[in-house]
This record gives C-alpha cells, sequence and structure tokens, in this order.
C-alpha cells in the first residue's frame, strides 16, 4: 500500500488524482489532503478518504472548517503542507497546488526522499535549479504529470537522456488560436476561459490562451530532462492528440499519444514503472480522428512564447520574475480588473526592468517573487 500526501486536493488535478486513487483502493490510501480555501469542495473528500491529516490555507478557512464539519487533525498554510510533505508516512507527494507556493513543499519532500509526483510547474519554472540539484543529491525521483513531460518521460523509458537530439512540445494554441493579435484587444475572460481541448483550472487555461503555459513547460521540460533551451521545439498541434515528441541522434522521433484525459498521465506517475488498466478513459479512436495537423509556430503572435524562452535562457532570477508577473497578472485577468492583452504588457514590463542574479538561493527567489507580485498589482491601481 502506498500512502498519498495530495496537495490541490481541490482543484482540476487533485480531482483527478482522486479518482485514480478511487479506482485503485488497493494499491493506494491518502494520507494527507491540501486545499486552499473550497470547503464547499474539500468536506466530501474528506468524508470519502478520510486523510489523516488536512491542510488549509488560512487560519480562516481553518475555523470555517472546524465549524462545518469535526475532522481530523488540520493544519495551515505552507508551514501544513511542508509538514504533510515530509511526514514519515506519506510515500507520494503529489504537488497539484497552482503556482509557486508548492515551491518549499517540494523542496523538502525532496530533502525527506519522498518521491514527487509534480503537476505544479511553476514551482520548477520559478526555482528549477534549486529542485533539481536537492533531487539529484537526494536520488528522488521527480515524476512529471503535466502531460507534455509525461509524455517525453514515457517516450524516454529505455532510452538514454545523453542521445536526445530534441524535444518537440506540442501546443493546442489555446482559446484564441483563431484570432488575430488585433482581435485579441476585446476578448472576454468567458471567451478565454473555453480552451478547445482540455477541462483545466482557470489559471493553467488562461496560460493556454496567452501561450504562456507552452513557455511555462519549456522551462519545465529544460530542467526535469536537462536539454537546452536550443534543442527545444514548439509546434502547433490543434488537436492534443501527441502529447510531445523526442527526437533522438539518430533522427528518430518517439511520440506519446492519447485522449486529453490528465487521468492518464497522473496514473503513471502514481504507478511507475508499472501501468495499470484505467477503464473509465476512452481508447484512441485514430480511424475516426483521421488526420493529424502540426504548424509552425510564430512567435510574434504569440509574445509570451518567446519572452518564456528569453527568461529561460537569461536564467538567474529571470523565470522567477516571469512566474511571479504572470501569476499576478492572470490573476488580475481572472477578477476582471484588466484586459487580456494587459496580462503580456505586465509580465513584458517586469522583465525588462529586472536586474538578474545568477545563482540565486531560495531566499532570494521568495524575496523576488514577493516584490514582482507587488509591483504588477500596484502597477493596475
Ligand atoms: N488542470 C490540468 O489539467 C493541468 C494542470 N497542470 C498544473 O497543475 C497545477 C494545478 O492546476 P489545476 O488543478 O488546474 O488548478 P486549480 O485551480 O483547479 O486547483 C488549484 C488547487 O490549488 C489550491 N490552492 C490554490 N492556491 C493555494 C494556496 N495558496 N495554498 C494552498 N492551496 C492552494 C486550490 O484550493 P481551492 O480549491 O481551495 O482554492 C486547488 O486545490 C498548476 O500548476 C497547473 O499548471 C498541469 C497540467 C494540466
Ligand atoms: C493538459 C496539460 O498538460 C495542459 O498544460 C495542456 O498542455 C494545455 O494545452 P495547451 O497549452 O497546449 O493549450
Ligand atoms: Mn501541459
Amino acid at each position: 500500500m502506498k500512502y498519498i500526501t495530495l496537495l490541490g486536493a481541490t482543484g482540476s488535478i487533485g480531482l483527478q488524482t482522486l479518482d485514480v486513487i478511487r479506482q485503485h483502493q488497493d494499491l493506494f490510501t491518502v494520507h494527507a489532503l491540501a486545499f486552499g480555501k473550497n470547503i464547499a469542495k474539500a468536506i466530501p473528500l474528506i468524508k470519502e478518504f478520510k486523510p489523516k491529516k488536512i491542510v488549509v490555507q488560512d487560519w480562516e478557512t481553518l475555523q470555517r472548517l472546524e465549524m462545518e464539519y469535526a475532522t481530523s487533525e488540520i493544519l495551515v498554510g505552507n508551514e501544513g503542507m511542508i509538514e504533510v510533505s515530509m511526514d514519515c508516512e506519506t510515500d507520494i507527494l503529489v504537488n497539484a497546488v497552482l503556482g509557486s507556493v508548492g515551491l518549499d513543499a517540494t523542496l523538502r519532500a525532496i530533502e525527506a526522499n519522498k518521491t514527487i509526483a509534480i503537476a505544479n510547474k511553476e514551482t520548477l519554472v520559478t526555482a528549477g535549479h534549486l529542485v533539481m540539484e536537492k533531487a539529484r543529491k537526494h536520488q528522488v525521483h521527480l515524476l512529471p504529470i503535466d502531460s507534455e513531460h509525461s509524455a517525453i518521460f514515457q517516450c524516454l523509458q529505455g532510452e538514454n537522456n545523453k542521445e536526445i537530439n530534441r524535444l518537440i512540445l506540442t501546443a493546442s494554441g489555446g482559446s484564441f488560436r483563431d484570432k488575430t493579435r488585433a482581435e485579441l484587444e476585446y476578448v472576454t475572460l468567458e471567451d478565454a476561459l473555453q480552451h478547445p481541448n482540455w477541462s483545466m483550472g482557470a489559471k493553467v487555461t488562461i496560460d493556454s490562451a496567452t501561450m504562456m503555459n507552452k513557455g511555462l513547460e519549456v522551462i519545465e521540460a529544460h530542467w526535469l530532462f536537462g536539454v537546452s533551451y536550443q534543442a527545444i521545439d514548439v509546434i502547433l498541434h490543434k488537436e492534443s492528440i501527441v502529447h510531445s515528441m523526442v527526437e533522438f541522434d539518430d533522427k528518430s522521433i518517439m511520440a506519446q499519444l492519447g485522449t486529453t484525459d490528465m487521468r492518464t498521465p497522473i496514473q503513471y506517475a502514481l504507478t511507475y514503472p508499472s501501468r495499470l488498466p484505467l477503464p473509465q478513459t476512452n481508447s484512441l479512436d485514430l480511424i475516426e480522428i483521421g488526420k493529424l495537423h502540426f504548424e509552425e509556430m510564430k512567435f510574434e503572435r504569440f509574445p509570451c512564447l518567446k519572452m518564456a524562452y528569453e527568461a529561460g535562457k537569461t536564467g538567474g532570477t529571470m523565470p522567477t520574475v516571469l512566474n511571479a508577473a504572470n501569476e499576478a497578472a492572470v490573476s488580475l485577468f481572472l477578477q476582471k480588473k484588466i484586459s487580456f492583452l494587459q496580462i503580456e504588457k505586465l509580465v513584458e514590463n517586469e522583465l525588462t526592468q529586472h536586474y538578474v542574479i545568477d545563482h540565486p538561493e531560495l531566499e532570494a527567489i521568495q524575496v523576488i517573487d514577493k516584490e514582482t507580485r507587488k509591483r504588477v498589482v500596484s502597477s493596475v491601481k
């Protein structure tokens, strides 16, 4: 039996992780569940999975939860997420929390030698060098959940990372892929939240529409697979059937295909290196699909992707600024305080103003993350 600690339990990845656990109760038990403030979503999960420990985002949520439901031990905030992630009863940490708030728990779980299934890409963007250095030191497995990275990870089984010629990440193009830049001026939040292929949380859906999601994923791939930015390509693939590809030195390309169901990569991360049946997901019907399409990525159409490549190549604290500015800007867009195109403008402003620190320690990353968010928010008041 493997004991799972799940950060971000009430989110899109969190709920799908619990669905996988529900199908394999002989293999997995929930040890701890962490979420933000959404008590209404959390209570049924607590009743069903009976975690020994629960973590909520703040004291107010703790009080509300205690009033509504007398339950097991409740912890609070970052300290709470760290405690359950390092807990001696945790076998696998599933980090599906949203944003760079997941960084401390990841680092501390690595120190405690936990296997980590990671969906939380912002952690790798903001401090990939620290996470990978620690993972190497402690010989900890970081098992990707993000669909593209799971695809690459699957293509690399039995292969040698040193023989990779390039990684090819596929991008759906997001909600506005068929619009011109001029048309983006007047798009609404409601339109932006309509992803053509995937049903996901709000932030990653907006990131897909700006193409920042693919930018974050390029940086995530750089750290997870140790591949240079020059050897990571992004191509437009509107069907999201080929989840990503690896080209080897002999020009052979391996691809992983599947339906748009995140339970496949989630389950693979939990059962790796084995595979188990996933009866509730459909088989891919290639005859019905008939054709797959691939197009060149236009950087001038998607400036966020260009900014992410540049931030990644610059390195140091630049990816921290990229991520923090983007998290703050997307949050403002979700609150309808700024327009869609202002997201990229706010990120660009922060990147151009930033004076890079090379090889930053955790403290520097935390300070820069906080200051960047503050500046972005105050710039629109
Ligand atoms: N959804 C998807 O299909 C995919 C997601 N990812 C990545 O996975 C991560 C999660 O995405 P997704 O599930 O879509 O996000 P959601 O917005 O659906 O869920 C986010 C989860 O994090 C919790 N949370 C948010 N802020 C805090 C905080 N400050 N402290 C504690 N908990 C917090 C939320 O709690 P509450 O509900 O209480 O607010 C919720 O449980 C992201 O990094 C995303 O990029 C990667 C690939 C695919
Ligand atoms: C499901 C998943 O992994 C998302 O990150 C997805 O990749 C979003 O798709 P696009 O960014 O290609 O629109
Ligand atoms: Mn992805």
